[in-house]
């Protein structure tokens, strides 16, 4: 595409669980450059969907919960020229985490989730959200 083209959004959800501070986090299947990273789930938000409206989508397609959406976290990431991803607060409304496509899930408080970015374990892009994150789970306890 050329660099005059269309910028699509990726939406994920940095899903917070209040009580227990922890963040959900699923591991991806594809592509191979990626697959069996942690990353936040959602995915590309369509023509005419709000980021809000898409992160829901995304979440019951992929996980089966329902989610109350907030505000954004974290800086945007250009991951290619056409391809921009964001992070956006949530918390699970209704329904238990269940992948369809991704391989797993799992909740990882504080200090998982700086020793999984330490060994590496997250997709690259989500490591600059890392201490965004980690500063939301300590705010929130
Ligand atoms: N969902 C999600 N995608 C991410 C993250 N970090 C990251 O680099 N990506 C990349 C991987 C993909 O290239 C793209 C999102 O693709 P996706 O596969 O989740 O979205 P989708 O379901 O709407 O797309 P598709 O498979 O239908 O093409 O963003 C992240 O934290 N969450």
């Amino acid at each position: 595409m050329s660099a005059a083209g269309p910028v699509r959004l990726v939406v994920a959800g940095a899903i917070i669980d209040l009580e227990n501070r922890s963040l959900l986090l699923a591991r991806r299947r594809y592509p191979a450059e990626v697959a069996g990273l942690w990353e936040l789930p959602g995915g590309k938000v369509e023509v005419g969907e709000t980021p809000e409206r898409a992160l829901r989508r995304e979440l019951a397609e992929e996980l089966g919960i329902d989610v109350e959406v907030g505000g954004r976290i974290g800086p945007e990431v250009a991951l290619r020229a056409d391809l921009v991803l964001i992070a956006l607060t949530a918390r699970v409304v209704s329904g238990t985490a269940t992948p369809t496509e991704h391989s797993a899930v799992r909740w990882v408080d504080g200090a998982g989730l700086s020793a999984m970015a330490s060994e590496g374990e997250l997709v690259p892009a989500d490591a600059v959200w890392v201490s965004d994150l980690i500063e939301e789970l300590a705010r929130r306890a």
